[in-house]
């Protein structure tokens, strides 16, 4: 549509000018020369003459097919270029996610059995402390010199196997709290204060007595010893009775700088206990320290760090509880942290009650810009191939199409030989330009033919133009053209020339008495004696009825009446051999080249008038 508007708009009167075939149906505007279309069944010769004769087609603008095939690649190019990206991003991007998913799955394992190594190994230690039967019965009767002293070397034996090399023991009844830590601080006396019920920094330890828990992971600040430390907590039993706590604590910032943060970009490690609470992070900031204690809805829960998938989390991780997962089997989805996409790994770690999490931010640590080169390379690829296509287009289709087009144009113009001049091609565009050549040698040698034929008519006419169909002498009209050519060659030349009049006398009565068709034998007897008569470069002609003029050049009086006089004797003398006797009367008159055709048929008529008055069969000559 927009196509014709353009067109239209340049040509306004196109329609008018082309209105023999279907383009006004169509609105498709035909093409005069190079850039425009013929509609199907339209006739090129039809159009080429119309617009031959139109100028405002020079100035039309329309798109050549080369364009057109030009566009049709780029877009072709713009499309599959926006598709292959489309398709690219998404395959890329589901590579990323399964690779992904891969590395959560060993990451989340990989960081848990990193936790588990060291802690399993003091737990078991501190397990092994509170099954002691020295501090058992110690604790029994803590006053006990004896008791005490043996305890004392117990603890420090435990105190120097443990890895930060420092101890606790709690004991119930009294509350006292007994602790030596990696410096030796306080080997002689162990003994650093009472834990309070009322207290709430030592809430921790009641609570767990209350809870009666085999053991117990916190992360928990000690007010007492100004110290925070990630807390094994191991309850210790004597007769099926707790009797108090022992355990040990493990430096946080070493363990959260060792088990972590691991210093991978996009990869973020956290251990939560079975409520959520945050127990280990690279940012202490976020830990939810003595989780214990706390109320639910108090805590640093993992909800705080999301902002989307909370509820999932939540999910997996029940789901992994009621599994009793150990923490090989790795629950894995997609979460929000930050505002962006995280792949979320999880895994139960039922020997502490804790889970491992770990989140990776995909678009970080595996940016599907990085496969931004493949797509390069591939666009390139395409790219190429399409311009190949594009070359081989021009080639193939567009070059011989143009040349033939100009050929075209060329025989439009009548120069037939530029069809034989067409390079060769293949396939059907060389069939189409083969077919072509043969065409226009066809119409070249037809239009030869017919120009011959027509020269051939045209002399025919002109000589029936000029001839009187009954005798074969010029007309009137041939005689009109030959006085003025002669004429005018007596004027360049200075010379006189003669102009005899002739007119049978009595013709009516050859009619009448004899019949037209003797009337008619007698006018071609006198065509044939004046043929006769005069010289070769003289011409006679049948003036109209029974009259004749002879045109002499060049003349003098002397030839012009010897002239007069022959040709009236050979006709008297002809006439009597066949049908019936007839005479002429001549008129001559020698002409001056300045005096007008007019006065000198003036002039012989009135000679010949003379020539009548006179007797008829007789000559009259007048000189100026
Ligand atoms: N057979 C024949 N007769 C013609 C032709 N053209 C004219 N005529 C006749 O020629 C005659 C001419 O007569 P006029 O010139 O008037 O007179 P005329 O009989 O010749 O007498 P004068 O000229 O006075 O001697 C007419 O009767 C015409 O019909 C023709 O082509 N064939």
């Amino acid at each position: 549509m927009a196509w014709w508007l353009t067109c239209s708009k340049l040509y306004p009167n196109w329609k008018a000018r082309c209105k023999h075939h279907a383009c006004s149906k169509t609105k498709t505007p035909a093409r005069k020369r190079r850039g425009f279309l013929l509609p199907a069944g339209c006739r090129q010769n039809t159009h080429a003459s119309i617009m031959a004769s139109t100028p405002p087609y020079s100035g039309y603008v329309c798109v050549s097919l080369k364009t057109r095939f030009q566009l049709l690649i780029a877009a072709v190019l713009l499309i599959t270029s926006a598709a292959t990206w489309a398709v690219f991003e998404r395959i890329a991007e589901g590579i990323v996610e399964e690779w992904g998913l891969r590395i959560a799955e060993i990451q989340v394992r990989y960081d848990s059995a990193r936790l588990l190594q060291p802690l399993e190994r003091e737990i078991a230690l501190a397990m092994q402390m509170a099954d002691s039967t020295v501090l058992r019965r110690w604790s029994r009767n803590p006053r006990d010199a004896d008791l005490l002293a043996a305890a004392k070397d117990e603890m420090e034996s435990f105190r120097r196997n443990f890895r930060d090399q420092n101890y606790f023991v709690a004991l119930r009844e009294s509350g006292a709290y007994y602790h030596n830590n990696a410096a030796n601080e306080f080997v002689d006396e162990p003994y650093r204060y009472s834990l309070d019920p009322d207290d709430p920094d030592d809430a921790w330890f009641f609570l767990l007595i209350e809870q009666g828990k085999q053991f117990h992971i916190n992360i928990n600040p000690d007010v007492e010893l100004g110290v925070t430390k990630l807390w094994i907590d191991v309850l210790m039993h004597d007769d099926n009775e707790i009797t108090g706590m022992v355990g040990t604590g493990l430096e946080l910032d070493s363990f959260l700088e060792e088990i972590v943060d691991i210093g991978q970009p996009g990869i973020t490690t956290l251990f939560v206990d079975h409520s959520g609470a945050i127990q280990l992070h690279r940012d202490p900031d976020v830990i939810d320290y003595a989780s214990l204690v706390k109320p639910e809805g108090q805590k640093n829960s993992i909800d705080l760090l999301l902002d989307g998938g909370e509820v999932r989390m939540r999910q997996m991780m029940e789901q992994l509880r009621a599994e009793h997962a150990g923490p090989e089997q790795v629950l894995t989805d997609f979460v929000s942290m930050d505002g962006k996409r995280h792949l979320a790994g999880i895994a139960y770690l039922p020997a502490i009650d804790w889970f491992e999490v770990t989140l990776i931010d995909l678009d970080e640590l595996m940016p599907v810009s990085h496969f931004a080169s493949v797509a390069l390379v591939f666009s390139l690829m395409l790219l190429g191939a399409l311009l190949i296509m594009h070359i081989a287009l021009r080639r193939l289709l567009l070059n011989p199409l143009l040349a033939l087009e100009q050929a075209m144009l060329k025989v439009q113009a009548g120069n037939f030989e530029a069809a034989d001049e067409l390079p060769s091609s293949e396939g059907e565009i060389g069939r189409v330009i083969s077919h072509f050549r043969t065409m226009a040698r066809a119409i070249r040698d037809n239009t030869r033919h017919l120009e011959a034929k027509v020269h051939e008519r045209t002399m025919a006419l002109d000589r029936l133009a000029r001839h009187d169909d009954l005798t074969g002498l010029f007309n009137r009209r041939g005689m009109n053209e030959l006085l003025h050519e002669v004429q005018a060659r007596c004027l360049r030349d200075n010379q006189t020339y003669g102009l005899i009049w002739l007119d049978l006398d009595n013709f009516k009565d050859i009619n009448d008495n004899h019949g037209h068709g003797k009337g008619d034998l007698a006018l071609q007897t006198v065509a044939t004696q004046l043929r006769a008569g005069i010289r070769p470069y003289d011409h006679a002609a049948r003036w109209g009825g029974d009259e004749f003029l002879v045109l002499l050049n060049p003349c003098d009086r002397s030839t012009l009446s010897l002239t007069a006089e022959r040709l009236r004797e050979m006709i008297a003398d002809a006439s009597d051999q066949d049908g019936p006797a007839f005479t002429v009367s001549v008129g001559a008159y020698l002409a001056a080249a300045d005096t007008s055709l007019h006065d000198v048929l003036q002039a012989a008529d009135d000679a010949l008038y003379q020539a009548k008055e006179a007797g008829r069969n007789q000559c009259s000559i007048v000189t100026p």
